[in-house]
């Protein structure tokens, strides 16, 4: 994980609300730029900036409905967007445009909240699924990746049980492993242990904190906010639809710079050590 530094969060003005700008030269994995999206009249993201690096690993955290979620799937393709540039490895993201979203979506995984493992094919089939169909990789191949993929989320003797004899936790670390089977650049995961009991939430965590031990780029909207703090190189905090604060996990946490961001953190957990 880079040490990454922000100005955003020593300059309390509009400058909180900033992103930190790469070194001339260096192109961000993910540039988000005036990002607006709209449900209906609603507008759910009014201006989004937001720069991630290769190997970094970016915690958005927020009150609920600010926009965390609806700004992870904009960047999946899964959300079209009105206004705005968003840009993944230099490439725009369209929603509309089918053939440029099979590229998008080899670059970028994603982990939901719910699983969404496939109930009716075994473990082994759903991680398979996206290899053997998006890039017809053969069976063997596909299955022995698998096979492997499972070894690293600690299930390889689960590949032929189905999702329903497993637990939640293990349904998640079976996503995950679906996720990393495309080998993505990126992974994105919208609050993956929310809907987790909680004594499986932590499997899940230690999953999540050794990719980012092994330099996967990751996007995470979470609600654990001690795990944020622990693995981030840099939290976002979205209120009203638009970044408002940004810094390293101990300036963040430790010394938040807007009223709203004391106020959320006084909200959860007594502030997360705050
Ligand atoms: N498919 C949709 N259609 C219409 N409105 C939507 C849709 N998805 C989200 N919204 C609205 O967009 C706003 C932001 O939702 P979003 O899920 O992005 O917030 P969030 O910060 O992730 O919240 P939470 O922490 O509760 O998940 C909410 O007002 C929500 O009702």
């Amino acid at each position: 994980m880079p040490a990454m530094t922000s100005a955003s969060t020593t300059c309390p003005s509009a400058a909180l609300a900033s992103d930190t700008h790469p070194a001339p030269g260096i192109v961000p994995l993910v540039h988000i730029g005036g990002l607006r999206k709209r449900y209906g009249d609603n507008e759910v993201l009014k201006g989004v900036d937001l720069q991630v690096q290769r190997g970094e690993v970016v915690s958005i955290i927020g009150k609920s409905g600010s926009g965390k979620s609806t700004l992870l799937r904009c960047i999946n393709g899964l959300e079209q967007y009105q206004d705005g540039e968003l840009r993944v490895h230099g490439q725009a993201v369209n929603a509309g445009d089918a053939p440029a979203l099979r590229e998008l979506r080899k670059n970028v995984g994603m982990i939901f909240q719910n699983f969404n493992l496939f109930p009716h094919l075994s473990v082994g089939r759903n991680v398979m699924l996206a290899p053997t169909l998006v890039t017809r990789q053969p069976k063997d191949a596909a299955r022995h990746n698998a096979q492997r993929l499972l070894a690293r989320v600690g299930l390889a003797e689960k590949i032929d049980a189905m999702p329903d004899q497993l637990s939640g936790g293990q349904q998640q670390r079976v996503a995950i492993a679906r996720a990393l089977a495309m080998n993505p650049e990126i992974l994105l995961c919208d609050e993956v242990t929310s809907a987790l009991d909680p004594e499986l939430v932590g499997e899940v965590l230690q999953v999540v904190e050794s990719l980012a031990d092994q330099g996967m780029t990751l996007i995470m909207v979470t609600h654990e906010m001690g795990f944020a703090r622990k693995v981030s190189d840099r939290v976002v905090f979205m209120h009203q639809g638009r970044v408002h604060e940004t810094g390293a996990p101990e300036q963040l946490f430790g010394n938040p710079q807007t009223p709203e961001l004391r106020q959320f953190l006084g909200m959860v957990h007594g502030g997360a050590g705050a």
